[in-house]
């Protein structure tokens, strides 16, 4: 290679490898998987090696891969949060392990092997037994100090066990969302018409950057400790990790101590499978050296540690013919396209369908019936096409047209502004989304109807007796007595279950009802503000966008199904059948005028309050409280650690920053 040819391959690769490592880092998505990303970067550094004058000043082999923002302050590691070289190979991790012999001079040394949590790391900082500070690795210098969401996660101990923790110490950790966790998220997404979210990892990382610490503290995050630093902590990483345990954090019970290489391979090649059973997503091992004396001989590289690597597993992948595109329709109307597969088997199970993502996916692939594609597993439970094997590609294959009418009611597709999915817009005609309304209705967040299932359903609708959950409520024993398997005594279950639906608070009738977007917590926070369905009817868009946490795609959604006729007549209908439509807890008492109609953001936490508190000590004294930053907005109520973007816009926009105490001023009707 010329070394023309060299700067031109070099600047090519820096550039794309920092395009992916922005989408990665800031937004949390990916357009290619993390083998070839990998690839990528070896290249790069392959190149670099052979023509070190070529290497460009941003070169991604150089720095660590994330970056901060601006949401939340700024804070330095005290140490450096670096990555970890990689391999895939277990001649490189053999060549590695040569290179620590080297390196130690002939020392002996030992290793110590963990899996690696695929997650967001996390430095934990203790000071006197207490979490003072939890910051995102961000630059590797410097990082998010998002320590208030830290604090919702309840594995991480807020104050150590015992008496023996040093005065100040540093813990590194992986946050991340467990499977389940991950899997029961999405699925509540979906039940509102949210998109689902891509993968764990990137979830994860989203939620540790949210502004809004109890939605954090409802994701259900976990975090595994990996690593203690400080001065004179311990002599080997084993020990560690055994104080770690000691001191109430959580560790990972997978992790072994390895006398050399050959024992290191064993545990990865018994982990390859195991690992599928572990709570979390793991992509690898991490192998370290043992003894910190000798980790400290051997040193940093510009981004990671010598005496460190990580194994990574490739993603089990493999190839088979696609040989034909279904589709299905969900309860908002969704449709998804699932590639039905020639079976094959992949890690452990035989697969013959896949997700394929949406319409763009599709296009983008370039599919078409008969290619053999790459079918991966992923921590989601039904795998996914990730691309086209072209070599085998016949020429008479044909392009996948896209369906354009629903494959259950033959109704036009439509699409939304802005959304990649297609539509069926037969909303009350169409058989699974009037299935699928009424499953959405009787679930345990909702009407909580357990004498009903799926099944029961599905015979209700095709014994045409219910097409919308109102049809319940007239229900007559004749009705039910007709389903199969059902006696007397099974249909006056079914019925008094029913009937005992009446009494459900309002928040979850609200919920029950379906309006896209509006999860149960949202249904929670509407209900309180407005107290009655009719007022939120009857609310504009902008009265809406006033309810806390509510914002235009809410509003827009919420105000759109108040004046659609079909809702309009089902709410009448429940409301007839006796369901409750008002909130029954208790209206806060209007307790002065003081605060004269002035609008309040709050941001950041308090000494003497919880935020719903202040919210309602506002509404109860003739304040109001709104969701976002205007040139419109009387006060900032700005606590304790709130995100500097929020503060320079309010100071942009010549908004008054009060704390606490001058609010406090204002409530006995002091003027600022
Ligand atoms: N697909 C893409 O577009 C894309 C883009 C950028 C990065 N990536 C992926 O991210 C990787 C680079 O990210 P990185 O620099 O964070 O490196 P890394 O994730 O490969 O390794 C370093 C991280 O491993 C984590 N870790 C998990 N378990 C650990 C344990 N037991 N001990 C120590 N650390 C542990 C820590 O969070 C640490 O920060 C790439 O190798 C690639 O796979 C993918
Ligand atoms: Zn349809």
């Amino acid at each position: 290679m010329t070394p023309a040819q060299a700067l031109k391959e070099i600047q090519e690769l820096t550039s794309k490898i920092n395009y992916h490592n922005d989408l990665y880092y800031q937004k949390n998505t990916t357009e290619i998987s993390d083998q070839e990303f990998d690839l990528l970067l070896k290249k790069l550094e392959h190149l670099e090696k052979e023509f070190p004058e070529l290497k460009q000043p941003d070169s991604p082999s150089q720095r660590v891969g994330g970056t901060i923002t601006k949401e939340f302050a700024n804070v330095y590691h005290k140490y450096p949060m670096l990555s970890l070289g990689n391999t895939y190979s277990q001649e490189e991790l053999e060549d590695w392990d040569a290179r620590v012999a080297k390196g130690l001079e002939g020392d002996a040394y030992e290793y110590f092997c963990e899996l690696k949590f695929d997650g967001v790391s996390m430095s934990l900082t203790y000071e006197n037994g207490l979490l003072v500070r939890g910051v995102t690795r961000g630059d590797g210098v410097r990082g998010d100090d998002v320590t208030n969401n830290i604090r919702t996660i309840r594995s991480i101990p807020l104050k150590v066990k015992g008496t023996n923790a040093p005065a100040s110490f540093e813990v590194r950790g992986e946050v991340f969302l467990p499977k389940d966790v991950f899997l029961q998220l999405n699925k509540e997404r979906e039940d509102i018409g949210e998109e689902r979210y891509a993968n764990a990892r990137n979830t994860a990382s989203g939620t540790v950057k949210m502004q809004d610490s109890t939605e954090v503290a409802r994701r259900k995050l976990d975090c595994y400790a990996y690593s203690l630093l400080g001065e004179d902590v311990a002599d080997t990483h084993e020990e560690s990790i055994q104080k770690l345990e000691a001191w109430g954090f959580n560790v990972s019970p997978t992790y072994r101590k390895c006398k050399n290489i050959q024992e290191v391979i064993k545990y990865i090649t018994e982990w390859d499978t195991k690992r599928q059973d572990l709570p979390l997503e793991t992509d690898g091992v991490v192998i370290k050296v043992n003894s910190l004396e000798q980790q400290e001989r051997l040193g940093f590289t510009a981004k990671s540690p010598r005496w460190a690597i990580a194994y990574k597993y490739k993603a089990q992948s493999i190839s088979t013919r696609l040989n034909g595109v279904t589709y299905q329709v969900g309860r908002t109307g969704a449709v998804t396209p699932v590639a039905e597969l020639e079976p094959v088997f992949l890690a452990g199970t035989t697969v013959k369908r896949a997700s394929l993502h949406n319409a763009n996916q599709i296009a983008q692939l370039d599919l078409r019936i008969g290619d053999y594609v790459f079918v991966e597993k992923g921590g989601e439970i039904i795998p996914k096409v990730t691309g086209v094997d072209l070599e085998k590609r016949k020429e008479d294959v044909q392009p996948i047209q896209y369906i354009a009418n629903c494959p259950v009611c033959n109704t036009p597709l439509i699409r939304f502004e802005g959304e990649a999915a297609f539509y069926c817009p037969n909303i009350t005609g169409c058989a699974p989304q009037i299935r699928g309304r009424v499953e959405h209705f009787i679930q345990r967040k909702a009407m909580d109807i357990d004498s009903l299932g799926e099944q029961t359903i599905k015979q209700l609708y095709e014994l045409g007796l219910v097409k919308s959950p109102a049809d319940l409520y007239s229900l007559t024993r004749e009705d039910v007595l007709r389903l199969e398997g059902f006696k007397d005594k099974s249909a006056k279950n079914l019925l008094d279950g029913i009937s005992k639906s009446k009494e459900t608070p309002f928040e979850s009738v609200l919920f029950a009802i379906g309006i896209r977007y509006v999860g149960k917590t949202v249904a929670e926070k509407l209900a309180r503000y407005f107290k009655s369905i009719d007022k939120i009817a009857e609310a504009s868009l902008e009265d809406l966008l006033k309810a806390p946490e509510v914002g235009e795609k809410i509003a827009q959604s919420v105000y759109q199904f108040f004046r659609n006729e079909d809702s309009q007549l089902e709410i009448s209908r429940l409301k007839a059948a006796g369901l409750q439509f008002e909130s029954t807890a208790k209206e806060p008492e209007k307790l002065s005028d003081v605060l004269g109609n002035k609008s309040f953001v709050i941001s950041g936490v308090f000494e003497r309050y919880e935020r719903e508190q202040l919210q309602e000590i506002i509404v109860q004294n003739g304040g109001r409280v709104v969701s976002s930053v205007s040139g419109k907005l009387d006060y900032l109520l700005a606590g304790d650690n709130m995100g500097p973007s929020k503060r320079e816009k309010a100071e942009k926009l010549g908004v008054k920053i009060i704390s606490e105490q001058d609010f406090e001023k204002l409530l006995t009707g002091h003027t600022l």
